[in-house]
Order: C-alpha cells, then sequence, then structure tokens
C-alpha cells in the first residue's frame, strides 16, 4: 500500500453529519511524551498531530502499549506534554483546568471516576450538579435507565458487578452534558445487550446531541458499529488516521477461503503457505482451511492444480471480506497504511 490515507468528510454511517459547518474541538500538534531519563527513556507518544471535529466519533485504537492512555490524559491536562500542544475548543489545555473542566467528561477505564461508597443515583446526581445548572431529576433518572440500571439505582456502587460499575461511570459521563466526551474501554465487562444498547448510545450522543466522543477501545466490533474514523497507534505514532468506511475500501482486497478435506502433507501445505500465501489455517476433523489473497488470474489455477495433484478432495471456496479487526491486525502488522 502506498503513502497513509488522508481523513475524509464522507459520513460511513450513511447518516447526515448533524452540524452544518465543521468546527475542530480536539486538535493535537506534535504532541509528544517521554518518560525515564538517558538511556531509560520511553517515549510514550512521539510527535502525534490529528484533528477531531465536533459532532464526531472518533476511534483511539491501538495494542497494548501504543500510547492511547498517555495521549488521552495529555488531552485532559492530567499530564504534562515532554512536546507539543494539545488544544479543546481553540485553548491549549495546559493554559486552562477550568476550560478543560467544562469542556470535557471523561470515562476511565474501570469505573475509577465515581464514588464507589455512593448508590448509583447519588453519584449520577453529584456529577450532574458539577455542571452550571441544578441537577434535573428528570435527567438524573433518564440517564439511570439510558444505561439500564433502573434497579441499583439505589445500591451502592461497590455492591455492583465489574459491568454494573461500568454502566454507572457511564452515566456519570453522560449526565455532565459536556460537548467533548472521552471513554476509555466503555464496553469492557458489558454484557452482549448492554454493549448494542450502548452503542446505540454513543451514536445518538452525536446525532441527536451534537457531542464529540473520543473512544478508547479493543473492541473492533464497537469501533466498527460507533466510529466515524479511526486514529491507530503504535510505539507512540500514527500509523493510520482515516475514516472507517476508507479503511475497508483502502484494504478491500480478494480474499480467497479455501476448504478441502483429506490427508495435507507438509509439503504440499509449505508449497500453498510460499507460493499463494496461504495464510490463516485452521483444521476441523478432516477438512484443512487457509485463506489467500495473494492469488491473481491464473495464479488461481496453479493453486487449484497442486490442490488437484495433492491427495486431497476440493471441498469449497468462499471470498472474504476484511473486517476493522483483520484491517487494524494488517495495519500494526506492516507498519503503515
Ligand atoms: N508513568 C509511566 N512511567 C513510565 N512509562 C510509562 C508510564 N506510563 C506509560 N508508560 C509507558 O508508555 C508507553 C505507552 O503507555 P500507554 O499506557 O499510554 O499505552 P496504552 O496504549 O494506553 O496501552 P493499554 O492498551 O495497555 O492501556 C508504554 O510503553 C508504557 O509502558
Amino acid at each position: 500500500m502506498g503513502g497513509k490515507t488522508e481523513a475524509s468528510n464522507r459520513h460511513p454511517r450513511g447518516e447526515p453529519v448533524s452540524h452544518g459547518r465543521s468546527e475542530t474541538v480536539v486538535s493535537v500538534d506534535g504532541l509528544t511524551k517521554s518518560y525515564g531519563t538517558g538511556s531509560d527513556t520511553v517515549t510514550a507518544v512521539d510527535q502525534l498531530s490529528f484533528e477531531i471535529e465536533a459532532g464526531t466519533v472518533v476511534g483511539l485504537l491501538g495494542p497494548n502499549g501504543a500510547g492511547k492512555t498517555t495521549t488521552i490524559k495529555m488531552l485532559l491536562g492530567l499530564i504534562q506534554p515532554s512536546d507539543g500542544v494539545a488544544r479543546l475548543c481553540g485553548t491549549d489545555v495546559e493554559k486552562s483546568s477550568e476550560m478543560v473542566y467544562r469542556s470535557v467528561a471523561a470515562m476511565l477505564e474501570g469505573a475509577r471516576n465515581i464514588y464507589w461508597r455512593l448508590t448509583v443515583r447519588e453519584n449520577v446526581r453529584f456529577f450532574a450538579r458539577l455542571g452550571d445548572e441544578p441537577a434535573d431529576p428528570n435527567r438524573v433518572g433518564r440517564i439511570i435507565s439510558q444505561v439500564g440500571l433502573e434497579s441499583k439505582a439505589d445500591t451502592p456502587v461497590n455492591e455492583l458487578s465489574r459491568g454494573m460499575k461500568q454502566k454507572a461511570s457511564l452515566a456519570c459521563t453522560l449526565v455532565r452534558e459536556t460537548p467533548v466526551v472521552f471513554l476509555d474501554e466503555p464496553t469492557l465487562g458489558l454484557d452482549v445487550e448492554s454493549s448494542l444498547e450502548l452503542r446505540r448510545e454513543l451514536r445518538q450522543l452525536v446525532t441527536r446531541d451534537g457531542r464529540t466522543v473520543l473512544l478508547s477501545s479493543h473492541d473492533m466490533q464497537v469501533i466498527e458499529a460507533v466510529c466515524d474514523r479511526v486514529i491507530i497507534l503504535n510505539d507512540g505514532e500514527i500509523l493510520a488516521n482515516d475514516t472507517v468506511e476508507n479503511l475497508l475500501d483502502v484494504f478491500h482486497t480478494q480474499t480467497f477461503r479455501i476448504t478441502v478435506r483429506g490427508r495435507l502433507s507438509p509439503d504440499v501445505r509449505t508449497e500453498l503457505t510460499e507460493r499463494f500465501g496461504a495464510t490463516r489455517w485452521a483444521e476441523h476433523g478432516d477438512q484443512h482451511r487457509f485463506e489467500t489473497t495473494s492469488v491473481r488470474g491464473n495464479e488461481f489455477y496453479a493453486l487449484m492444480d497442486v490442490l488437484r495433484e495433492s491427495s486431497t478432495t476440493f471441498v469449497s471456496v468462499d471470498t472474504v471480506e476484511p473486517d476493522l479487526e483483520d484491517i487494524f491486525l494488517r495495519i500494526i502488522d506492516d507498519g503503515e497504511v
């Protein structure tokens, strides 16, 4: 693949973007953070530059240690950059903690942002009061039911399951009605139904309320379902910054999944791997399955000839559409888009 892809204005969900004029709410320029000194220096974030427009959901992705949390903490003004600048709504976060506080609500991993001795309702009410307006009891109740915690509203947080704590933390984040919301692993520990509900709620935050969401998650299904754009980090650098739709287009390759039955000798397997890039091998009983993306035109017939000459019986060939998870792994493996 040649060159890094550019962010586009297309909306992957096919919905009109709710805001008229695009306004940059998060902007990061040359942001760098190094920990330690001398030979022990770790550059967690290295010269990051990106922008996030109002009314979008952006996914911050990367393997463990990629620099996601460090980036979010710098955006929140919780740690000082070694170099570069992070701006929220046009203001350097280091210059105004009050502006950061008014602009962003953040849900950090493990529900660490809420008070575990207070009940869910007490927590949500407390966070609602942190805004300029007095807490509207209807809004408090509505948010609690939106996250599915009505029956636990008067239970102390420390008596809730991990998934429920996560939901309580989310309710406290959403109730503040800030223009920007940062969510770190919001679906961790949620059951399937709650995760689906949360995806709907996140899309509504943007389409209904015009809020801007920066979301860090390892759950590619959630990212693919809710994000307009993704920023993929590895070793503190940006490998891709593009719409989910464009990444799916760029990586749209013809992948064949081939299934054969019978004994597949190590020699044939090696030939399939070396000549035709066979990968993702799987065995089910006497069936062998592999995928290949590198065969073109006549090569496909050559591959079929190899199978015919082996002592296997051809079962099926299917074409496979890559999903965001496949694309993420390819970007991380190849080092760039
Ligand atoms: N306080 C610290 N002191 C020293 N090194 C740190 C510190 N915090 C983070 N790092 C290092 O910086 C790098 C990036 O860490 P960071 O927590 O930002 O990654 P991450 O993408 O959020 O990872 P994860 O998905 O595991 O949460 C890692 O190599 C980590 O070990």
